[in-house]
């Protein structure tokens, strides 16, 4: 498949900041792509390049072919961006902010309002359309700049943090929505740092620290390593636990981490995992739960943090 967004030793500084550092990375259509990393890690930075709003340092990028730098509005016709913060015309109502988005896109007005409507409805704020967009709450502005992102139908969806804020039940229509814009055959890149959110959501991840993409090997090699798993045993506080856990496993009990609802064991691999499980059940520990303690993504995003994968 050709991927609809390519960047290739992208940089930008402000000032002596080195925001982005070296960013190089391919979004596919049809696909949810995940843009993870820690805060100050460039996300915000490299979505306002890919958007058109910032100008790279160096560096190349293309969107659906169309170069940011050379013909900002040809890129902004086929992308919906969703900054971080709704921002702007705080007087106008949702249905109003909607309706105007629709008119500076050059819809008629009456494809404006019939789309401003049907978007409210997508979002869940129908019952809100006629409430200063001032007046919304968090969650709310953000489900408004969703919409907004929306209105001209675009091909890539370029979304910065769009669960943060949102209620639970929010959260499971973003995702439902995401998966459908991607099944649609949009390209939808999603920034955030709420990883077990990406985790339900997302197909692929670009992992940025310090500003720099990290190599396809570099992240393998993070998700490789050595794993932490949750052992959870029934009636039984994990602190008691613990013994009869590392008994079983012929692990020294002090090695042994715990949290509030098991015991915490490191496992180089899935295969060492199953093995282990098979042992736990053959001493006649009555496990209950037996799981990764964190998501792929995390485990990932964590293992990368810390440097361990370099
Ligand atoms: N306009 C600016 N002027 C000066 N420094 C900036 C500016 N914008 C971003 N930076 C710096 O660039 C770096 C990257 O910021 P950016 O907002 O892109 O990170 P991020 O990954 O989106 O962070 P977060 O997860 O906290 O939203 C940070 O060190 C930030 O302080």
């Amino acid at each position: 498949m050709t991927p609809t967004i390519t960047a290739s030793g992208v940089r930008r500084s402000f000032g002596s900041v080195p925001a982005v550092r070296d960013i190089s990375l391919q979004v596919e259509p049809g696909r949810v792509t995940g843009l993870v990393g820690p805060n100050g890690s460039g996300k915000t930075t490299l979505l306002l390049m890919l958007a058109s709003l910032l100008a790279p340092d160096a560096g190349q990028i293309r969107i659906g072919g169309i170069d940011p730098v050379e013909d900002p509005s040809g890129v902004r016709r086929i992308i919906g961006w969703m900054p971080d913060a709704l921002g702007a015309w705080g007087s106008l109502s949702a249905r109003e902010t909607l309706f105007v988005t629709g008119r500076l896109y050059d819809l008629p007005r009456d494809a404006a309002r019939d789309r401003a409507e049907e978007l409210l409805r997508m979002v869940d704020l129908t019952a809100l359309a006629a409430s200063p967009a001032r007046v919304l709450s968090r969650g709310q502005k953000q489900r408004l700049g969703l919409a907004r992102a929306l209105v001209h139908d675009p091909q890539v969806l370029l979304l910065d943090e769009p669960a943060s804020g949102l209620d639970p039940e929010a959260r499971v229509g973003l995702r439902v929505l995401l998966r459908q814009l991607a099944a649609q055959g949009r390209t939808v890149l999603v920034s955030s740092h709420i990883l077990a959110e990406l985790e339900e959501v997302v197909d692929d991840a670009v992992f940025l620290v310090a500003g720099a993409t990290v190599s396809a090997e570099r992240v393998a090699a993070a998700a490789r390593s050595l794993r932490t798993w949750r052992v959870r045993v029934a009636d039984a506080d994990p602190a008691v636990s613990v013994e009869a856990i590392a008994a079983a496993l012929q692990r020294d009990a002090a090695t042994l981490a715990t949290d509030r609802s098991g015991v915490l064991v490191g496992f180089a691999s899935d295969t060492e995992a199953a093995a282990a499980l098979r042992a736990l059940v053959e001493a006649g520990v009555p496990v209950i739960e037996y799981a990764p303690a964190t998501g792929d993504l995390e485990h990932t995003f964590l293992d990368l943090r810390d440097g361990s994968a370099s």
